[in-house]
C-alpha cells in the first residue's frame, strides 16, 4: 500500500458510511472533535434521523467540552457513497452487521476513497479477513469497533486482517488517538475482539440464567450496576480479582478460587488452570499493576468507587448528620 496521503494529525475530513446508531454516534463524535464530516447512508430517512441523533447528543458533548471549530453546520450528507468518499481522508463504515453485506460495501468503499486513505470498519466481531476478500486494495481496510455511544465511550479496538498493511492499522491508531480516543491496537485477528468476547461471556450467562429462572433481568442488571460494574469503570477484572487475594495477590487469589472455575457456576468451558495459565495471570496483573503495591491498588480502588458514585449520583445521604 502507498502510505496514507495525510498524517493523522493532518485530517479535517472524515467520511462517515451508515448513519444508524454508531454510525450516526461517530458522526457526533468527529463533529465535537472539530472535523468536517461527510456521511452517506441510503435510507430515505436518514438524515432525519441523523440530525435527530446528533442534536440529541449535543448538549451531552458540549458539556464535555468541544474542540476548537467544532459545529453542528460542518455535517454535510451525501446523496451517493461516491460524492461522500470522493475527499475522504479517513472513512468510517458503521453499516448492518451482515457478512456478505460488509464484503461488497468495503469493496464500493474501497473503489470510491482515495488512494491510500485509511477505511476502517465498526464490525463488532467479524475479523477483517473474512470481509476484505472483495476489495481491490485490502491493505488499507481494517476493524475499528467503538463501543455505544462512541461520543462518550473512549474505546476503539484497532486491529487488521492477513492482507491489512502495517502500516495503515499503525496509521488508523493514531489517527483515533488524536480524535480523542482511547485505542487498543491488537496485533492479531480474535473473533470478537477483547472486549465484546468478554462482554458475551458475561451476556451468555445472563440468558442462561433468564432461560432457567434463576435470576430476573432486573436483579442481573442490579448485580452489575451496584457490585462488579462499579469496579470496572477504572480498574479491569484482572487487578479487581488480583485484589480478592489480600496481600498474596493474583497468586493466592488462583491458589484459593481458582478450583472454583470447575464448579457449576457457569455454564461456559473453563480453560484448564495449568502452571503456564497461573503463570500469565500473575505475571500480567504485576504488569498492569505498573508498580503500585496491593495497598496502593486498594486505595485506589476504593476512591475510584467513591468517584463514581458521586459522578452518578448515587453516594449515600447522609441521613443522621454528618458529612455526606
Ligand atoms: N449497536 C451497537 O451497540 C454497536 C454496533 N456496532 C457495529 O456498528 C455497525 C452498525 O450497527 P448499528 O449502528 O447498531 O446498526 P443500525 O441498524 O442502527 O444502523 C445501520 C445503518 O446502516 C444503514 N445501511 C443499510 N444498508 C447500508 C449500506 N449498504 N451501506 C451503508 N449503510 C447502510 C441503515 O440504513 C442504517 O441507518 C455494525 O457493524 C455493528 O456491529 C459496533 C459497536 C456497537
Ligand atoms: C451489542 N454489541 C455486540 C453490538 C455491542 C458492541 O459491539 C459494543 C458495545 O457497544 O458494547
Amino acid at each position: 500500500m502507498t502510505l496514507p496521503p495525510t498524517e493523522p494529525t493532518d485530517v479535517t475530513k472524515v467520511t462517515c458510511i451508515g448513519a444508524g446508531v454508531i454510525g450516526g454516534g461517530w458522526v457526533a463524535h468527529f463533529l465535537a472533535r472539530g472535523y468536517d464530516v461527510t456521511a452517506w447512508d441510503p435510507a430515505p430517512d436518514a438524515p432525519e434521523k441523523l440530525r435527530r441523533l446528533v442534536d440529541a447528543a449535543w448538549p451531552a458533548l458540549t458539556q464535555l467540552g468541544l474542540d476548537e471549530g467544532a459545529s453542528r453546520d460542518r455535517l454535510t450528507i451525501a446523496g451517493t457513497l461516491e460524492e461522500a468518499c470522493a475527499e475522504a481522508q479517513f472513512v468510517q463504515e458503521s453499516a448492518p452487521e451482515k457478512l456478505d453485506l460488509k464484503r461488497d460495501l468495503l469493496a464500493q468503499l474501497d473503489a470510491a476513497t482515495p488512494s491510500g486513505v485509511v477505511i476502517a470498519s465498526s464490525t463488532s466481531g467479524y475479523p477483517m479477513t473474512d470481509m476484505q476478500t472483495e476489495a481491490a486494495d485490502p491493505s488499507r481496510l481494517l476493524v475499528g469497533h467503538p463501543f455505544n455511544p462512541p461520543y462518550l465511550i473512549p474505546l476503539v479496538e484497532v486491529v487488521g486482517g492477513e492482507r491489512t498493511a502495517g502500516e495503515a492499522v499503525a496509521w488508523a491508531s493514531r489517527f483515533y488517538e488524536v480524535a480523542g480516543k482511547s485505542v487498543i491496537t491488537m496485533d492479531r485477528e480474535v473473533p470478537g475482539f477483547i472486549a465484546n468476547r468478554l462482554q458475551e461471556a458475561l451476556w451468555r450467562e445472563a440468558l442462561h440464567m433468564v432461560a432457567n429462572g434463576e435470576a430476573t433481568v432486573k436483579e442481573i442488571d442490579d448485580s452489575i450496576t451496584e457490585g462488579p460494574g462499579l469496579r470496572w469503570a477504572f480498574m479491569g477484572p484482572c487487578l479487581t480479582f488480583a485484589l480478592a487475594g489480600g496481600e498474596g495477590g493474583m497468586g493466592h487469589m488462583l491458589d484459593h478460587f481458582g478450583p472454583s472455575l470447575k464448579s457449576p457456576w457457569t455454564r461456559l468451558e473453563a480453560p484448564e488452570l495449568d502452571g503456564a495459565l497461573r503463570d500469565a495471570m500473575v505475571d500480567g496483573c504485576d504488569e498492569a499493576a505498573e508498580g503500585r503495591t496491593i495497598a496502593d491498588l486498594v486505595a485506589e480502588r476504593d476512591q475510584g468507587v467513591i468517584d463514581v458514585l458521586r459522578a452518578t449520583g448515587r453516594l449515600p445521604k447522609a441521613e443522621k448528620g454528618g458529612a455526606e
